[in-house]
């Protein structure tokens, strides 16, 4: 890890980072699951979909700004790019990695929520006994479709705060390094942080609609589309609803984020 002020590229030979999701995962699982009452519980499954989404989203990202700008991520030091070109490649990725993580997404909202005590003498057994039994689970139920259950609330919630956490991030960084260098380690790391922390206060409110979406396909009152689910859920809970997870979203973000961000930039040096 190269210490805080050196550039990221003095040392291109340092062991290459995993995924850029995955090493960020274990650090954020217990923040995410707390909000349910869960911990680690479910936390397997997350592992593999992260390191597939992030890779997704962070590819997406890369070559969509590249062909918006025509300049590779080195050149883009000297020549930054405007911010609505980094807001519509954010866009772009986080469009496209909705539809990878809904099913991925979904497992882990219905692992997280089956608080049933581990099956004791007498209690019935959880619905599901891992992520591959409720993903079989839930396409014996539902068919394919109900794998993508919530997913047009968690492709409203990434597309546009995928586009604010880069632009975020490459503003944050922008302010830090002095024009045509890269920024360093810590600077990568507060960015990415305050990216993580920043999407996820404005992803919230439909993050709590899409849990709801996934959740409904289990109790009877299945919602008759995501207009349906905000104004029930307001009615019932007012708008404060909105806000549930906030602060644990948030704190869960800074660290994920910091060092997903890392990741993706010894991937980016590593592979030039
Ligand atoms: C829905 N939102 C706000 C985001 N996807 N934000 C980007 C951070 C994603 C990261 N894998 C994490 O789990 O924080």
């Amino acid at each position: 890890m190269t210490g805080a002020g050196e550039s990221l590229v003095n040392n291109p030979g340092r062991r290459r980072a995993s995924g850029p999701g995955a090493l960020g995962l274990v650090l954020g699982h217990p923040f995410d699951t707390v909000k349910l009452l869960g911990f680690f519980k479910g936390m397997s499954f997350p592992i593999v979909s992260i390191a597939v989404v992030n890779s997704v989203l962070f590819g997406v990202y890369s070559n969509a700004l590249l062909a918006l700008t025509a300049t590779s991520h080195q050149e883009r030091r000297a020549q930054p790019p405007s911010y609505t070109h980094v807001f519509i490649a954010g866009c772009t990725g986080g469009f496209l990695q909705a539809y990878c993580l809904a099913p991925f997404d979904l497992i882990k909202v219905r692992l997280q929520n089956q608080t049933e005590p581990r099956a004791q003498p007498g209690s019935p057994p959880p619905r599901y006994r891992g992520p591959v039994h409720c993903a079989a689970s839930i396409f014996q139920a539902e068919g394919p479709r109900g794998l993508f259950r919530g997913a047009w609330a968690l492709t409203l919630r990434d597309t546009p705060t995928l586009g604010i956490y880069f632009v975020t991030y490459e503003w944050l960084c922008h302010q830090s390094t002095p024009d045509g260098q890269n920024p360093s380690s810590a600077t990568v790391l507060v960015a990415g942080g305050f990216a993580g922390i920043t999407s996820w206060v404005t992803a919230t409110p439909l993050d709590v609609i899409k849990s709801r979406m996934q959740m409904a396909g289990l109790e009877q009152r299945a919602y008759r589309g995501l207009l349906d689910c905000v104004v029930s859920s307001v009615r019932q809970e007012g708008l404060g609803v909105f806000f549930r997870g906030l602060t644990i979203n948030s704190a869960r973000a800074f660290p994920v984020n910091a060092v997903t961000f890392l990741s993706y930039e010894y991937l980016l040096h590593s592979w030039g």
